[in-house]
């Protein structure tokens, strides 16, 4: 910091937007809090553990705070440490001046503010709810290099899993049933005991005496789950373990198993993650062409996106695949501001960028499939067999709610690429932490056959992402369901990648 010093900054005065001055009224009412310097704290640490600010104008037109209200002399050193190098990580070249930092600062004021309401608002506006969202994002702990302190929190305190047949043969008989555990592997997250029932008209039984058997297993509000053995009088209960005992797979498993998967241009295989034994777990998005991967807020949509985009980054190149990014919040892609896999050499950033692109997505779609019938062939893998050679296009929106919601044209045309865009090669992610009917009408979800569901708060929201109840069990931190077309459900754990990770692997 050549050209100010802290002293410039403590008497100085900073604003934010209008737009943010306002959500920072309304948060300082909702949550209590009897400051805006309070608000502004949270909402620059919010932003500030995201990746590149949005490349637009905002206003500076907030009422005037103070720095001795927004900083103290203790920590002022700190947070301009943290403002600087975020700008400084995503390329702002000029940082040094106090005009630059005042914009940082307003910046990060505006986008944390619109962030934290939204997490206010899915977290139904309930207190407890918010105060968890924000424990979870750490939202207050800038992350530069993507959550290596919760890596390191949770290695060193890693325990190994302990057998608990003798609790679950005491637990099984306390319900009524009368069973011997034949055996057990302890997988990333959950136990799972081979058990056998001494009568198999018991499984019913079983089945419905699942949450008991959680409380008599103490096992708070985590539960197991039954599934059909190989045998007859065989079931498989999988237990949840205490987070002390997890064993997270993360960007080396993940490179483990996309090495085992042969290289192959044509396919688009992607790895979400291990599954309930810490087998990889892995889909050919060809066969399974749209996927929407769904889950509360901080329960790892994001760093599921990543793994995904990663596996398909990893097997190709920028000659056989492109990547068309959305991102109407403005907040996650900007890890891969320049990769080369960017269709369009660019990301969408905000509802007007995101609205063109998914014009343009349709263009294409429909001059792919002109020059398809020109050939006579019926898909970019017959076609490239006569000679046109088109990259896939896989895109990737990162909150549907917040494009479809506010504008029912553009979700008519996300529906059309839904519907239509496969045979040509394209192929859509969608992400949404708002999992309800108005944002996955039906059209969509008749024509999106594949499902990510991590951890929601409600069964009707796994409902929306999986027609089935379930996600609301599961153990937040990337667990989660997958349910591809034509398949049974299956538990998975996500790969856990940081954003260092990520740029890493970019890097190849
Ligand atoms: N696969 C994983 N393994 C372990 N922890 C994870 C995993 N995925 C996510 N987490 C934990 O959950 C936190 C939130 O993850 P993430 O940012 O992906 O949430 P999110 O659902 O995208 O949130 P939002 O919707 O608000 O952007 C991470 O910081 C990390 O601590």
């Amino acid at each position: 910091m050549n050209n100010i010093s802290l002293q410039q900054i403590m008497s100085a005065r900073f604003r934010t937007s209008t737009h943010a001055d306002n959500l920072t009224k309304m948060l300082m009412e909702v949550l209590g809090l009897s400051t805006k310097a309070a608000v502004a704290r949270l909402a620059i640490g919010r932003s500030l553990s995201l990746g590149a600010l949005a490349d637009e104008q905002v206003d500076a037109k907030g009422l005037e705070i103070p720095a001795s209200s927004l900083f103290t002399q203790d920590d002022v050193a700190i947070w301009v440490g943290l403002i600087l190098t975020h700008a400084r990580t995503f390329g702002i070249a000029a940082t040094e001046g106090m005009d630059t930092f005042r914009s940082q600062l307003r910046q990060h004021w505006h986008r944390g503010a619109g962030l934290l309401y939204e997490d206010w608002k899915s977290s139904n506006e309930d207190f407890d709810n918010f105060v968890g969202t924000l424990v979870k994002r750490r939202a207050d702990l800038p992350d530069r290099s993507g959550y290596p302190q919760e890596v390191t929190r949770e290695r060193s305190e890693e325990a190994s899993p302990t057998d608990q047949s003798s609790q679950l043969t005491r637990a099984l008989s306390e319900i009524g049933i009368n069973a011997e555990v034949k055996g057990v592997i302890h997988g990333p997250r959950l136990s799972r005991y081979r058990v056998a029932l001494r009568d198999v008209n018991q499984i019913d039984k079983l089945r419905r005496g699942l949450e008991p058997l959680a409380l008599a297993m103490s096992l708070q509000q985590h539960m197991p789950t039954l599934s059909a053995g190989d045998e007859a009088r065989i079931v498989v209960i999988d237990v949840p373990r205490p987070r002390s005992t997890w064993k997270n797979a993360g960007k080396r498993e993940l490179l483990d198993a996309l090495r085992a998967i042969p290289v192959n241009g044509d396919d688009l295989i992607v790895c979400p993650g291990v599954d309930v034994v810490g087998k990889p777990l892995q889909f050919d998005l060809r066969t399974s062409p749209h996927l929407l991967v769904g889950g509360a807020t901080g329960q790892g949509k994001s760093v599921c996106v990543h793994a995904l985009l990663i596996s398909l980054i990893a097997k190709h190149s920028p000659a056989s695949l492109r990547l068309a990014l959305l991102d109407p919040k403005q907040v996650e892609f900007g890890v891969y501001a320049n990769s080369r896999f960017l269709w369009q050499d660019k990301i969408a950033i905000g509802g007007g960028a995101c609205r063109t692109m998914v014009e343009d997505l349709v263009t294409e779609m429909d001059d792919r499939y002109r020059r398809l019938s020109e050939l006579g062939v019926n898909n970019i893998a017959e076609a490239a067999r006569k000679g046109m050679h088109v990259p896939y296009i896989v895109a990737c929106i990162d909150e549907l709610a917040d494009l479809v919601i506010q504008d029912r044209d553009l979700e008519q045309k996300i529906v059309r690429l839904a519907q239509l865009a496969r045979a040509a090669g394209i192929h859509l992610i969608l992400a949404t932490q708002r999992p309800d009917a108005k944002t996955f009408s039906g059209l969509l979800r008749s024509n999106v056959p594949a499902r990510i569901a991590l951890t929601v708060q409600k069964s009707t929201e796994s409902q929306i992402i999986l027609d089935e109840p379930g996600a609301e069990d599961l153990l937040g931190a990337g667990d989660m369901i997958v349910k591809l077309s034509g398949t049974e459900t299956l538990r998975a754990h996500g790969y856990f990648l940081s954003l260092a990770d990520v740029e890493s692997v970019m890097r190849k």
